[in-house]
């Protein structure tokens, strides 16, 4: 069920599979790096849409030229759930496109 709480050692086996993602907390969170304000803002745009279609939303940080993401599951009383790291991979998937690092 993805809204079972995992494991602390779920989770670090999964983050093991997810470069530049880490535990902080009690989320997992990435800092995206972009090539300018705009480019960061359009990939905060292509998240927004991403989370919308998986009804899963992170916290989300618009930096100068940064993106940050913490996330984990209200629904779970805040633990971290396979949902939290469905919404890694597909930002991982499509943070290519904008040349995010
Ligand atoms: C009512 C709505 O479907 C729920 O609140 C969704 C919305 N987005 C969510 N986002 C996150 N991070 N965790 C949730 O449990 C969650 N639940």
């Amino acid at each position: 069920m993805a809204t079972e709480p995992l494991s602390q050692k779920e989770i670090e086996d999964r983050l093991t599979e997810l470069p530049g993602w880490s535990l902080d907390g009690a989320k997992i969170t990435r800092t995206y790096r972009l090539g300018s304000h705009f480019a960061a803002t359009a990939l905060v745009v292509h998240i927004a849409q991403t989370q919308e279609e998986l009804n899963h939303h992170s916290d989300l940080t618009l930096g100068y030229n940064t993106v940050a993401l913490a996330v984990n599951s209200h629904d779970a009383g805040g633990a971290v759930t396979e949902k939290d790291f469905e919404l890694a991979r597909r930002v991982e998937a499509l943070a290519p496109g904008h040349q995010a690092s």
